[in-house]
């Protein structure tokens, strides 16, 4: 099941920076790792905000809670989860 899933991140300013570059690092190490894995198809960033626009492909929604939970960044976004289906007028064929 494909997701198109927008995220936009409000980290809080008194984080302290080291807790931050924490967070940063472990977001970018899991996203990658799922990048890798083909559950986390495309990121894309919203060009002007700290936020981004991602596609998921995953078994079903419950995959998709799990992986959108485990985020580092998970307590400093508001997500934003919209299901997809191809398209009848679709011509690529990695599409669905
Ligand atoms: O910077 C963002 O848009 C938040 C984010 C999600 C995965 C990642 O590496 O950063």
């Amino acid at each position: 099941m494909l997701f198109h899933v927008t995220m936009d991140v409000k980290i809080p300013r008194d984080l302290p920076a080291e807790e931050r570059a924490d967070i940063l690092a472990r977001e970018k190490a899991y996203s990658q790792d799922l990048q890798r894995r083909g559950k986390w198809r495309h990121i894309w960033r919203i060009a002007g905000q700290y936020a981004n626009v991602s596609i998921f492909d995953v078994q079903d929604n419950a995959e998709l809670h799990d992986i959108l939970s485990g985020l580092p960044l998970f307590p400093f976004m508001a997500i934003t989860v919209t299901p997809l289906l191809r398209h009848p007028s679709a011509i690529r064929d990695d599409d669905s």
